[in-house]
């Protein structure tokens, strides 16, 4: 997968907290609950490109670095890497920024990546059938990177 920086990639997709009821047994937040919020953020950010109706078809190279727990601010970034003729991959990466509570030091309370994968959404019609969608001219702006 992509190198790590220590800046997240791409654009601010998403943003919520991680509450009591999405965690396992250990206390921490459930993957099953992380990958639905890159599923929900990559598929807004697909929706905006293709104009229209767009379906998660393949979630590739998923890696969990590090647990998120309850209250953790949860950041979702994407970023385009692909735009085929009827599907586009976009690059997710998730980072945490502490729960208030626990970060007393500022740099405790730094984000951090915790999960990323690359997503690919087809885009389909009304009838779920995939359809073209038109390239965008120019690659989708990357207010994050600088
Ligand atoms: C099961 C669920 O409920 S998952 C949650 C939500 N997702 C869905 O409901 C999607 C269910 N899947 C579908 O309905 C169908 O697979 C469709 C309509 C999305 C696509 O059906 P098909 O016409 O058979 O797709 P096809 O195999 O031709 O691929 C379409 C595009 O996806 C790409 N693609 C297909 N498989 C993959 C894969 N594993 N990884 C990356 N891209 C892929 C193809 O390269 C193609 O892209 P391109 O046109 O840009 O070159």
């Amino acid at each position: 997968m992509a190198n790590h920086t220590e800046f997240p990639v791409g654009e601010l997709l998403l943003r919520t907290y991680a509450k009591p009821s999405d965690t396992n047994a250990n206390g921490d937040i459930f993957g099953g609950w992380i990958m639905s919020q890159m599923d929900i953020a990559g598929g807004m950010l697909a929706i905006e490109i293709t104009g229209g109706r767009a379906v998660t078809i393949a979630v590739d190279a998923m890696k969990f670095i590090k647990p998120v727990k309850t209250g953790d601010i949860v950041c979702c970034f994407g970023k385009v890497t692909r735009i085929g003729n009827t599907s586009i991959t976009i690059r997710l990466e998730v980072w945490v920024k502490p729960s208030l509570r626990e970060a007393p030091s500022d740099k405790e309370n730094a984000l951090y990546l915790v999960t990323e994968a690359s997503y690919t959404y087809v885009a389909v019609d009304q009838e779920g059938r995939k359809r073209l969608f038109p390239k965008p001219a120019q690659p989708a702006p990357d207010r994050a990177d600088t």
